[in-house]
């Protein structure tokens, strides 16, 4: 056993670690990270990269189909082994020396095994030999372990060796048959995926389709899941599962229907990576996802901080938005801060202030890489109310913008503007669209800067692109 001492211990070397880690080198303190698998966590190798890498290609040769003149080059199918190499290489083959030397070039310090907090600015890292080395912070140790596919307890679902959103993303081969429970944004991304690369997909979606977004938006990927022969099968609940001696899977659902397939994927959520990091030693209860402070701090259960103050939880970990891009958002945050406490320097904490998440409450943005699109950021209208703000909702067929129908013949699309109608700013926006992803920053910004629709009448979209929306959405609003 050995023992080493830096300003920060960070636990978890996922895209959140490794953002705290950096500003922290950055605003001169020294960090050591401790990673128990690859170093870049569950976004570089099994979520967003190689999940968005299935997608590309498939999505391209969608948008040439949608265009006379480009239409007639295509002439051949979805080469599927090309997309799943593409893929391997967006997922760097399952290998992180290119983070690793991103890590030393940056001058933190990796430490490979299982992070356990052993006590308050101690952790305990024990290594793949079962070596054991004690880490101590002066300042402070971030809780930055992520989060892991959630399973249902359904009767033979485990002993049927279902994928979770890990073996999805990293399939060697793509199944003649994918069944999968859940239809929010994984199970909706990966029937879009697997679909186009040659599978009988069949969702079951016991709380329908994206429902957490604006209901236009399910429907929309609903409707051209279906017509792309996906089976989707709306208030599904799944009873039992049995794998049989080949191979099928075979699902009963709780009316008594059945499904058959060659790999089930298990997608309804995600469960806090707590239940062996020591958190009952800082008076916290393993297994739960960790409450925070503006400022990102752990709290206990009555709400007081956790750790004597120095223990922090960012990204996946603390639920407050299970986002790499948020998650990142956090980790400047919760890094800054560190280094202004230890600086002994003014902490910004008040509303949009430099060491707080703000836009974690009411302004993330998020895309879901499905056809179509889905791009939302800020409050759904049913939020909005729920919110208790006093809102407009105003509609507009995205198809009927000159720069759609340019874009794609036929193309089909719907955006939505939530205003609150006390403070005359946008606060929620949401498109459903081909190709609407790159759209979202500028309402991004509009919802984060509360910018006033007065003065949205000035930012005039460019003639002919899809963004002239805008235009649209006010004009629809009224001056
Ligand atoms: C299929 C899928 C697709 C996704 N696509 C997107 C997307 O397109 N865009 C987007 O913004 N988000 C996406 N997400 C969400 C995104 O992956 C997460 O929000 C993000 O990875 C969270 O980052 P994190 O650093 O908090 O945790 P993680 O990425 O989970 O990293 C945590 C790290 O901590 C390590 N660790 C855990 N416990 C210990 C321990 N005790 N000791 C040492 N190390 C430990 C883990 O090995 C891991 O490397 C997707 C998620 C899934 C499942
Ligand atoms: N493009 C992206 O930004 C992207 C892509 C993939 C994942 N992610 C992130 O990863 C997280 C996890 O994704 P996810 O799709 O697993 O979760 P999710 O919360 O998006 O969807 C899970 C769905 O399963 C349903 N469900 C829950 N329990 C169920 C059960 N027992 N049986 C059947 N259905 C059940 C839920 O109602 C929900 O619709 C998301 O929160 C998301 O933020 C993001």
């Amino acid at each position: 056993m050995s023992s080493t001492e830096y300003d920060v211990v960070i636990i978890g070397a996922g895209p959140v670690g490794e953002n705290v880690a950096d500003r922290l080198v950055q605003g001169g303190l020294t960090a050591a990270i401790v990673e128990r698998e690859l170093v870049g966590g569950e976004c570089s190798y099994w979520a967003c990269m190689p999940t968005k890498a299935l997608l590309r290609s498939t999505a391209a040769l969608r948008a040439a189909r949608q265009v006379p003149g480009a239409r007639e080059a295509v002439t051949g199918t979805v080469d599927a082994a090309a997309v799943l190499a593409r893929r391997d290489a967006f997922a760097s083959h399952w290998k992180d020396d290119g983070q690793v030397s991103w890590l030393e070039s940056a001058g933190i310090v990796l430490h490979r095994g299982q992070g356990r907090i052993v006590s308050t600015g101690a952790v305990e890292v024990t290594g793949d030999d079962g070596a054991t080395t004690t880490l101590t912070a002066r300042h402070a140790v971030v809780i930055a372990t992520g989060s892991s596919a959630l399973l249902p307890d359904i009767p033979g679902l485990l002993e049927a060796s279902p994928w979770t959103s890990r073996e999805a993303a990293a399939a060697s081969t793509v199944p003649g048959r994918l069944a999968i429970i859940g239809g929010g944004v994984v199970g909706t991304e990966m029937a879009t995926a697997f679909s186009a690369l040659g599978s009988a997909v069949t969702v079951l979606a016991r709380d329908g389709v994206l429902p957490r977004s604006e209901p236009f938006a399910g429907e929309r990927v609903t409707e051209s899941l279906r017509e792309s022969g996906v089976s989707v099968r709306l208030g599904a609940e799944v009873a039992s599962v049995k794998r049989d001696d080949a191979g099928t899977v075979h699902i009963t659902l709780t009316d008594g229907d059945h499904v058959e397939a060659d790999e089930i994927l298990v997608a309804i959520g995600r469960t806090p990576n707590t239940r062996d990091i020591g958190l009952d030693r800082v008076g916290l209860k393993p297994g739960d996802w960790l409450k925070v402070d503006d400022t990102l701090r752990a709290l206990d259960g009555d709400g007081v901080l956790a750790g004597e103050g120095r223990l922090y939880a960012a990204g996946d970990v603390n639920r407050r938005v299970l986002l790499t891009h948020q998650g990142k958002y956090q980790a400047r945050a919760v890094g800054d801060v560190i280094v202004a406490r230890a600086k002994g320097e003014k902490v910004e904490d008040g509303p949009w202030g430099r060491h707080v998440a703000t836009a974690d409450e009411r302004a993330v943005p998020q895309v879901v890489f499905t056809d179509p699109e889905v791009a939302s950021v800020g409050l759904t209208a049913a939020a909005a109310m729920a919110a208790g703000l006093r809102t407009r909702v105003v509609d507009y067929d995205l198809g009927g913008v000159a720069g759609s129908s340019l874009h794609a013949e036929g193309y089909k699309g719907h955006a939505r503007m939530v205003v609150d109608e006390d403070r005359k700013v946008i606060v929620g926006f949401t498109l459903a669209g081909p190709d609407v992803a790159e759209l979202i920053h500028a309402a991004t910004i509009a919802v984060v800067g509360e910018v006033p629709l007065d003065r949205l009448w000035h930012a005039v979209p460019a003639f002919p692109t899809i963004s002239e929306v805008w235009l649209r959405l006010l004009e629809a609003y009224g001056r």
